[in-house]
Order: structure tokens, then sequence, then C-alpha cells
């Protein structure tokens, strides 16, 4: 897939060669509901009326771009299907739309309301309420996270990358625990991935998964004085949401106990440690670190059974399951 940059003459090409304008690709998930199957249904059913293409393949991590792109080219093939009634409304805020930030960032807001919402042709029920997402690393934690924070035109918020933020910048600079939100700030809006600005310049990746963060992520993550700043920041941006998907290691007990869904995902190791080989072919100077199942991982899981009532909580063992299917059963796990 190619696609020139955000902007109105926006030309997005699936795989199969079929090329769009963009005014032919933004969704109305009640034409389209072949797209991820039942899911999409399911998202009509629940009031979210458009999926936009350009900013759902933008923030996609490549296989599931792959598997919304061949779902589109089937609806491309096959036409929309029609038994269902087709209503035109405004397509769903843009993604430069206003934003929520751990501290000040000049231009932000919070994320709008449901009035706001509904105001833009967004038709209520819209309160999927705070998620969480906990788990080991490579279980598919920030990918199910990116699809329903695309899917339902949610704000995502990933903290391990905050982890990896102190450890590249705040560490090596001596900045104290009690600074942290002084010179971090992370930006989330509904539908698109997080930034994170280290004093008002986005960090890159490259610094995120540079060798700098590698030696000093381990100090960081065991520190309680750390771990406390970071969750202080956190928490306050997840006090500024009504919905929110977070993603973490131990977000149910320590950031969103009263989440109306929790989720812990996990997978079998070697299929664990083969995603994330995939995920860094590319990326040869990237350590593949992929661990069993941790002490905090194990107390949080059964902090999720014991805490949540049977109908707030989901483990989900992503083994043998595809990324669509895997945010297919979350969505249909939604309470309400
Ligand atoms: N169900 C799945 N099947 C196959 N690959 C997956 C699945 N879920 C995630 N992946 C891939 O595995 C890699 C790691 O996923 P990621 O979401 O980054 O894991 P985590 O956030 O739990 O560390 C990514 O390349 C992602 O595309
Ligand atoms: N909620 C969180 C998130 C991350 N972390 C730590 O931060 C590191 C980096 O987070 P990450 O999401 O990039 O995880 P991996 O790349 O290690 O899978 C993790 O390995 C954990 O040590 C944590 O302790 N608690």
């Amino acid at each position: 897939m190619t696609s020139a940059p955000r902007g109105g003459s926006r030309i997005v090409r699936t795989p199969d060669d079929h090329t769009l304008p963009t005014e032919a690709i933004t969704f109305d998930p009640q034409e389209t509901h072949t797209l991820f199957g039942a899911l999409v249904a399911d998202l009509a059913r629940k009031g979210v009326l458009a999926l936009h293409l350009a900013s759902v393949a933008d923030g996609l991590d490549a296989p599931m771009r792959d598997a919304f792109h061949r779902d589109l080219a089937r609806v491309l093939a096959t036409g929309p299907a029609r038994d269902l009634p087709v209503e035109h409304r405004p397509p769903a805020p843009t993604p430069d739309g206003p934003g929520t930030v751990g501290t000040a960032l000049p231009g932000a807001g919070p994320s709008p309301t449901p009035a706001a919402r509904t105001a833009a042709g967004l038709a209520p029920p819209w309160d999927f309420g705070r998620m969480s997402i906990d788990g080991p690393n490579a279980a598919g934690k920030t990918t199910l996270m990116l699809g329903l924070a695309h899917a339902l035109g949610m704000p995502g918020l990933d903290t391990g990358p905050t982890y990896r933020a102190v450890a590249a910048h705040a560490i090596p600079q001596g900045i104290p625990p009690t600074d942290l939100a002084h010179h971090l700030t992370i930006v989330i809006r509904p539908g698109l991935a997080q930034r994170l600005l280290w004093r008002g310049i986005d960090i890159r990746d490259d610094d995120l998964f540079g060798p700098r963060a590698g030696a000093n992520i381990g100090h960081v993550a065991g520190d309680p004085y750390w771990r406390e700043a970071i969750r202080d920041l956190h928490a306050h941006i997840c006090a500024q949401h009504r919905d929110i998907v977070v993603v973490g290691r131990d977000v149910a007990p320590t950031l969103l106990s009263d989440a109306t869904l929790n989720v812990f995902l996990t997978a079998d190791l070697p299929v664990r440690h083969t995603r994330r080989e995939l995920q860094w072919a590319h990326h040869p100077e990237r350590p593949v670190h992929v661990d069993a199942l941790t002490e905090r991982d194990l107390a949080t899981r059964a902090w999720i059974a014991e805490h949540r009532p049977q109908a707030h909580r989901l483990d989900l063992d992503t083994t043998t399951l595809r990324i669509d299917q895997v945010l297919d059963t979350v969505v249909h796990s939604i309470p309400g």
C-alpha cells in the first residue's frame, strides 16, 4: 500500500492495486459490514458510523494493515452488502482533531465528549468506557489497542513507551522522577497512535528502542519511584477520558481498576518470540527479548480474575488467533 501525505487529494492504493480517491475511502460500516466480518456490523450496532481508511491504514501494524486491505479488496470486488439500510452521515472526526496530553501542549484539548460526537454525526451509545489490556510481551496488546482505537474511535494509551522514554532520555540526563511531567508529553487522540514528546520534540522510535533505552529499561521498570511517577502521569491522562484503551503490564490493578473491560492477553512463548522476530525483521539492531509470564503478569491475571465480575474480564490466549479474530472477540466482549 502506498499513500500520499494526509490531505484533500490523498490516494490510497490497496495491494490489489485498487486506487481510491479520499472521498471513496470514508466508510459507513453499515455499508461495509463485511469488513472484519461481524466486527463492523457490531460496531454499527454500537453506533460507530465511519471508519476512515486513511487514518486506519496509517496507524496499523503491517499484518493488520494487510488484513484490512484484504477485506477492503473483497468489499471492492463484491460491492457493499445491501441488506442493511444505508444512511449518509458526516464522516468521523478527522485525525487532526483535538487530543489529550499528559502535560500541556498548545492547541490540544480533551477528546470529543459524547455530546460532541453526537453533534458530529456519531450516534450514541458512545460510552465504551475504559478498557485495560495487560499481558506479556508480544502477546499482541499494542496491536489490539490500535485496532480498538481505530475501530471505536477511542484514544489509546500504551504505557510501555513511557518507560522507554524515561530510559532513553530521563536517566541519561539525570532527571529525577518528580520532574518527569515537566519534560515528557504524551499526546493521545481518538483513533490514532500516540505521540511522545521530550521537551516538545517528538521522540523517535529509534530512541525508544535504541541502546540507551535498552541499557536503562530494567532499572526504570524496577525502580518504585520511577514506577510511581510514570503511573501518576498515566493516571492523569486516564482521568481525562471516559473512553480510553490502556495497554501495559499491570494496568488493571494499578491504573484502571474501574475498567469496563479488563483484557489479559497472552500467547505461547515460541509464538510470541516468532511474532517479535517478524516485527523486528527490518530492525536487526533491535533485540528480540520475549519473556515467559513473569510473577507480575501472573499477579495481574489473578487480580483480574479475583476482582472483576465475570462479564468485565477476558482472558484471551491468542496463540492460534489471527489479529482480526482477537479484535472481534474483544469487541464482542464489551459489556452493554
Ligand atoms: N494474533 C496475532 N497473530 C499474529 N501476529 C500478531 C497477532 N497479534 C499481534 N501480532 C503481531 O505480533 C507483533 C507484536 O505485537 P504487539 O502488539 O507489539 O505486542 P505487545 O504490545 O503485546 O508487545 C506485531 O508485529 C503484531 O503485528
Ligand atoms: N505498564 C508497564 C509497561 C512497560 N513496562 C516495562 O517497560 C518495558 C518496555 O515496555 P514495552 O511495552 O515496550 O515492552 P516490551 O518491548 O518489553 O515488550 C517492559 O519490558 C517492562 O519492563 C512496565 O514495567 N510496566
